[in-house]
């Protein structure tokens, strides 16, 4: 049975993504994203799973960055999991005595209209979690009032549910990724992403149309670029790449040898079965056999035979 750690505590919608992803494991509860990565790192756990970005709010930079500089980690599967808040409470608490409410900031963006409308003066605290949060809210002597999180977290630590679904949109999906330590990609499965991180060789212009260039030459299909600061001052960026298509498919070799030609480094993060089984746009002249045939044809041509 597999180890695998998660941003905990039990609660968290992390937590719900994992008992998705791989029911079976035995789950290590982490302080945050960075700790489940290195107990996956250190080999404490087999693996982890960890928030990658919300339709709503974007990119969980902490993973983004991890995934960059830390010690590699492969993504070997991914989920994506409608996201449902609700503000708890202690039992008897009633809305108009709440002063102080504590959550995880992406709940905060996420439930930013229901905060300005029904609790304008309260003042709203960064927790680790939500589902940290809900636990110190039961807590007795506790300086927060509520916490917005999961219902099933208010159901672990005691809590009442004072108001249920105060998402600003009802539709609202986080996408999490399992990774584990470097090792082969899962097979290919016809239904596929890839995803690395690329580092510029210097800015100049057309530096990102060149690495754009490798995908669109190549029939490649990005399904999300982010540009990161590097930390070394205003202006420097590397950027996280997701596209359709496994390593093992020629265009995607291809494509990521071409960007390894033009950058000045290229981390591979994995190739893994799309969550939404989408499969990919493959335009004539990009699919294996066709690379396959030019690959032949060069050789037939180096070596006189047309
Ligand atoms: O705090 C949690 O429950 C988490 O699993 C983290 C997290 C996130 O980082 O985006 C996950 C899903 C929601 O979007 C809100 C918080």
């Amino acid at each position: 049975m597999p180890k695998l750690a998660y941003l905990g505590p039990a609660g968290t919608f992390t937590e719900e993504a994992l008992r998705i992803l791989a029911p079976h494991a035995e789950r290590l509860p982490c302080a945050n994203i960075s700790a489940a990565l290195d107990a996956a790192r250190r080999g404490e756990a087999d693996g982890a799973v960890v928030p990658l970005e919300n339709s709503l709010e974007g990119a969980i930079p902490t993973t983004l960055d991890e995934f960059a500089w830390g010690e590699p980690l492969l993504i070997t599967a991914e989920l994506l999991l409608p996201v449902e808040f609700s503000l708890l409470v202690r039992p008897g608490t009633e809305i108009g005595r709440i002063k102080r409410v504590f959550t995880h900031p992406a709940a905060i963006t996420q439930c930013r209209n229901f905060i300005a409308r029904e609790l304008p003066d309260a003042v709203v605290v960064a927790a680790p979690s939500t589902a940290a949060a809900a636990q110190e809210v039961a807590l007795p002597g506790s300086p927060y009032d509520a916490a917005i999180a999961a219902c099933i977290a208010g159901e672990h630590y005691g809590l009442v549910e004072l108001a249920a679904r105060i998402g600003d949109r009802s539709d609202t999906v986080t996408r999490f990724v399992r990774v584990s330590r470097p090792g082969p990609p899962p097979e290919p499965t016809g239904s596929d992403r890839t995803s690395l991180v690329a580092f510029l060789t210097d800015d100049h212009p057309g530096a990102l149309l060149e690495m754009l260039t490798e995908f669109s030459v190549r029939g490649v299909n990005l399904t999300r670029i982010e540009s990161r600061p590097t930390g070394d001052g205003i202006g420097r960026y590397f950027f996280h790449f997701d596209f359709e298509g496994h390593v093992a498919d020629a265009r995607v070799g291809e494509a990521i040898s071409g960007l390894h030609r033009v950058c000045a480094d290229v981390r591979f993060l994995g190739s893994y079965p799309r969550a939404d089984g989408v499969s990919p746009q493959v335009k004539p002249g990009t699919a294996n056999g066709d690379f396959a045939e030019a690959t032949d044809w060069l050789s037939r041509v180096r070596t006189g035979q047309v």
